[in-house]
């Protein structure tokens, strides 16, 4: 919890639904990032493919190291896209940042 303190935190009440990942569980669910799930390439990194262990299959968005987009940037996306929810959108699950790793986890 220590990156979403203050309003952060309180932004984080609103959406209730808003999940923090495990590394090791999007780990398990992609199988280590393998290149067989990946799905595509953004700007902001690789898109895998993942399925959790209670079966909910996942699109998981991981920031490249290379990225030039630091934790800053990062929380303000986790925070937009959680606000933008809507049926032609796809639902943000949530995010798992430890480490180096951040990461964005959707349906
Ligand atoms: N939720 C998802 N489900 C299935 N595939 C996805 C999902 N999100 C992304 N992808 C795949 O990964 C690719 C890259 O997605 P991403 O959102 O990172 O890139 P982008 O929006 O094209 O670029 P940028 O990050 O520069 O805005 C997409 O073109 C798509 O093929």
């Amino acid at each position: 919890m220590g990156y979403f303190e203050g309003n952060e935190l309180e932004e984080n009440r609103r959406h209730p639904d808003l999940l923090i990942f495990d590394l090791s569980c999007i780990v398990a669910a992609t199988d280590n990032f393998s290149p067989i799930n990946k799905l595509g390439q953004g700007g902001f990194g690789s898109v895998f493919k993942g399925q959790l262990s209670n079966g909910q299959q996942v699109a998981v968005k991981r920031l490249s190291n290379s990225s030039r987009q630091g934790i800053d940037e990062f929380k303000n996306e986790v925070m937009l896209i959680a606000k933008l929810q809507h049926r032609n959108l796809v639902k943000l699950f949530g995010c798992c940042i430890q480490g180096e790793e951040k990461m964005l986890i959707y349906e």
